[in-house]
């Protein structure tokens, strides 16, 4: 990583962007279901795609969650890690997922994990995560349980590492995918792609990002494909913010991306 700071804020008329949203849109709390982006943030993305730039969040979390994150704007959307995936027109595509072997999956899994009280398991009833943020003791147990499921249902499940959490999320669903598809569709085809995401899931999509020559950007510390890097969810909120600037004003200089070397 250099502590090289990108020139300007890209050119938005020209760009289609992605944003991850725990750890990048909105900040981490001890449980996800205390989590909230600032309104601040929500009116930028809302302006964004209100001059016709091209907006998509894409997240672990199902995109029911996202609705309610980020109301009352409603944006295209990637949910469950890739696995839904809901257009421009408003229309959602699922992966195909056994849902009869999901459910069993979420009863073993449930009993296993009262083994271990302090483990949550969120269900999202075609993925599972196991936090252990607030009992960080039992990250052994969360990492043994998820390898075991992960194992055990390999032609359905795939292990996922994150911040303070194992998910095991549908075989097949990848947020690398779900950009890829996005951008083949329009109004997100044919610009350069912009992917602003901070965990191990989103790794993929910085891969697929960085091989059409886009913008692939990481938040916080760690080693990543990333190219450039902001240093908290506060800085994508101003680096949001200079893009908007940008776009309706003659572009400043940014003070907040720094070119990130180094693979995760
Ligand atoms: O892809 P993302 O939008 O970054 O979502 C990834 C997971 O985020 C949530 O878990 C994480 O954030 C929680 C709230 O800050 C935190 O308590 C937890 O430790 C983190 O792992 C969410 O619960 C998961 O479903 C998402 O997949």
């Amino acid at each position: 990583m250099t502590d090289q700071h990108a020139p300007h804020a890209p050119d938005a008329r020209r760009c289609s962007f992605f944003f991850d949203v725990d750890g990048t849109l909105a900040e981490l709390q001890p449980r996800p279901e205390q989590v909230f982006i600032p309104a601040s943030a929500i009116d930028a993305l809302g302006q964004l795609q209100a001059a016709g730039v091209p907006v998509a969040v894409v997240s672990g979390r199902p995109i029911e969650q996202l609705d309610q994150l980020l109301s009352p704007l409603q944006l295209p959307a990637a949910g469950v890690h890739g696995a839904e995936r809901r257009h421009i027109d408003g229309q959602t595509s699922l992966l195909n997922v056994d849902l009869e072997l999901m459910a069993q999956i979420r009863h073993e899994l449930a009993d296993q994990c009262s083994r271990f009280p302090g483990l949550r398991l969120e269900n999202k009833g075609i993925a599972f995560a196991l936090h252990y943020r607030e009992a960080p003791e039992l990250q052994p147990n969360a990492s043994a349980l998820a390898q075991e499921f992960a194992t055990r249902y390999e032609e359905a499940l795939v292990l996922q590492p994150g911040k303070c959490v194992y998910e095991l999320k549908p075989r097949g669903a990848s947020k690398g995918e779900a950009i890829s598809a996005f951008l083949e569709e329009p109004p997100f085809a044919g610009r350069l792609p912009v992917f602003i995401g901070d965990d191990l899931t989103d790794e993929a999509g910085f891969g697929v990002v960085n091989r059409l020559g886009g913008l692939s950007i990481k938040v916080g510390q760690g080693d990543t494909l990333a190219n450039w890097r902001l240093d908290s969810v506060k800085d994508v909120h101003r680096w949001l913010a200079e893009v908007l600037t940008a776009l309706f004003d003659p572009p400043p200089a940014s003070h907040f991306l720094q070119e990130s070397k180094g693979s995760p």
